[in-house]
C-alpha cells in the first residue's frame, strides 16, 4: 500500500518587494513522489533544491508565507491539517534537519520517551521510562551515560542529532520523514541508524530519507528520488547506480553519480538556478545540460515512466 503520495505539489514563498508589491518564488514545482509500506526512499539533490521544503509540506509545518498547491495523501487518504496534527509524533514522525528542533527547556530524557497512545495502555512509571530512554541512548546511539539528564544546549551537534533520531524512533511510527539525519554521526552509528531504518521498513514502515550523501543512500534505500531546482528529475532504482551510470535516466543524475570520488570526481560546470532566477518554463537543468536542444527550453518536461523508474527529460530513452 502507498503510505505517502505527493501528487502535483508546488510550494511558493511570498516576499515583500518594496512598500506595496510582493513577489512569489516557486521553490517546488509540480512534484510527484510515493513511499510505499516497507520502503525506504532517499531524496538527494543539491542544496536549495527543495528537499526540506517538501518535508515541511508533508508535516504541515511550512511557514505562513508559503503557499501549497497539489495533494498529499497518507495511507490513501488526504493528509489534512487535522490528520497532520493527530498523527504527528505518533504514526507520522519527523527528524528535522536542524537540531534547534529539540525543546531547549526540556531534559533530553523526557524528549526520547516513547509515546503511549493506545487506549487503556498504562504508562510506564516515569523512572522506568527514563531508564529505557537512557539505555536506548547509550546502547544504540553510543551517547555517554547521563545524557538523558542534560539539556539540549549541553550537547554537541552530533550528540543532539542522535537524540533527534532516538526521539523519532522510540515509538513505532508508520511514516518517518528524516531530513539529513546522518551528518556529524560516527560511521558505526550511521551504519546502525541505517540498519534501524531497514528494520522499521521491514516491519512495514515507510521512510523518506533526505540526504546529501548518495553513497550511503545507495547502501540502504530502495529507490532514489533526485531533486534539481525544485523538480524531481528522476526516480531511480538503487541498482541503476553502477558503472558509468548508463542505467540512469536523467543527465543530472548521471552527473551527480560521476561527480562522486569513486567515479573520478567529474564536476558539472555551472550551478543550480535559485528559485527567483528560474526563467521560462523549460527544463531547469537545460542551461547546464550537454544534451540540451531548443525543445528543452520550451516546456517543463512531464514525469514519465521509463525502464522501471521515472524521469523528467524529453531525451531520456
Ligand atoms: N521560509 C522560507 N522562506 C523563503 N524561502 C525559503 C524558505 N524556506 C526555504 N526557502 C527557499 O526554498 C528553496 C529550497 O530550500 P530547501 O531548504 O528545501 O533546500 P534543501 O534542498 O533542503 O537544501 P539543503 O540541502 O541545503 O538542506 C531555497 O531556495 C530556499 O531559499
Ligand atoms: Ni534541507
Amino acid at each position: 500500500m502507498a503510505l505517502l503520495e505527493v501528487k502535483g505539489v508546488s510550494v511558493s514563498f511570498r516576499r515583500a518587494r518594496g512598500w506595496f508589491a510582493h513577489e512569489e518564488s516557486e521553490v517546488i514545482q509540480d512534484l510527484d513522489l510515493t513511499v510505499n509500506e516497507g520502503e525506504i526512499v532517499a531524496v538527494v539533490g543539491a542544496s536549495g533544491s527543495g528537499k526540506s521544503v517538501l518535508a515541511q509540506a508533508i508535516m504541515g509545518i511550512l511557514p505562513a508565507s508559503a503557499r501549497l498547491e497539489g495533494q498529499i495523501c497518507y495511507a490513501e487518504e488526504l493528509l489534512t491539517r487535522e490528520r497532520q496534527l493527530r498523527l504527528r509524533g505518533d504514526e507520522l514522525v519527523y527528524i528535522p534537519q536542524s537540531v534547534t528542533h529539540l525543546d531547549p527547556l526540556l531534559k533530553v530524557g523526557k524528549q526520547v520517551q516513547p509515546v503511549h497512545r493506545k487506549p487503556g495502555e498504562r504508562r510506564l512509571s516515569s523512572r522506568l521510562q527514563m531508564h529505557k530512554a537512557e539505555r536506548e541512548l547509550t546502547d544504540r546511539y553510543q551517547l555517554p551515560k547521563g545524557t538523558t539528564k542534560k539539556y539540549p544546549y549541553e550537547l554537541s551537534g552530533g550528540m543532539a542529532r542522535r537524540v533527534l533520531m532516538a526521539t523519532a524512533t522510540s515509538g513505532e511510527p508508520k511514516l518517518i520523514i528524516a531530513d539529513e539525519p546522518t551528518p556529524g554521526i560516527h560511521p558505526e552509528v550511521l551504519a546502525d541508524t541505517m540498519k534501524q531504518f531497514r528494520e522499521m521498513a521491514d516491519r512495514g514502515a515507510g521512510i523518506l530519507w533526505i540526504t546529501h550523501d548518495i553513497a550511503s543512500a545507495l547502501t540502504a534505500a530502495d529507490r532514489i528520488a533526485v531533486f534539481y531546482a525544485g523538480s524531481c528529475v528522476e526516480i531511480a532504482q538503487v541498482m541503476d547506480f553502477t558503472g558509468t551510470g548508463d542505467g540512469l535516466r536523467h543527465p543530472y543524475t548521471r552527473a551527480l553519480w560521476n561527480a562522486l570520488p569513486q567515479n573520478g570526481f567529474q564536476p558539472i560546470p555551472g550551478s543550480q538556478p535559485l528559485a527567483n532566477q528560474r526563467r521560462g518554463s523549460g527544463c531547469p537543468f537545460a542551461p547546464r545540460c550537454t544534451a540540451a536542444t531548443p525543445a528543452c527550453t520550451d516546456q517543463h518536461p512531464e514525469l514519465r515512466k521509463l525502464r522501471g523508474g521515472e524521469v523528467r527529460c524529453i531525451h531520456a530513452t
